[in-house]
């Protein structure tokens, strides 16, 4: 339906926009398990830009909430994982307030 595809339409710009962002470096691929040590124990589900893609590209997101659920799973991940005066921790909330602004802006 035209809503829907409005609707995906707005999913697929701000993906794009999270992994042009300068700051999305630690989130364009998952997380390497084995070369973090404790992440694979302490980030029940792990989350990054590029899954999300594959997500969206096998048509795997029912409705807006799901795409927002995963997208704020790699923020959340981050500042569970990530003091909040680190470099990577800095990106985190950088991002997340990028996406927050940008969701708004195109609703
Ligand atoms: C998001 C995150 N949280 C905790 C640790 C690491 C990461 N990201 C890594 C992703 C692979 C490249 S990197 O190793 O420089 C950064």
């Amino acid at each position: 339906t035209p809503k829907s595809e409005l609707a995906v339409c707005r999913y697929v710009l701000l993906l794009a926009e999270l992994e042009a962002h300068q700051d999305a470096w630690p989130f364009l691929r998952p997380v390497k398990l084995k070369s973090v040590p404790g992440y694979k124990k302490i980030i029940k589900k792990p989350m990054d830009f590029f899954t999300i893609k594959e997500k969206l590209i096998n048509n795997m997101y029912l409705n807006q909430e799901n795409f927002v659920i995963d997208v704020n799973l790699v923020f959340d991940n981050c500042q569970k994982f990530n003091e909040d005066d680190s470099e990577i921790g800095r990106a985190g909330h950088r991002m997340k307030r990028f996406f927050d602004k940008r969701w708004t802006e195109l609703l």
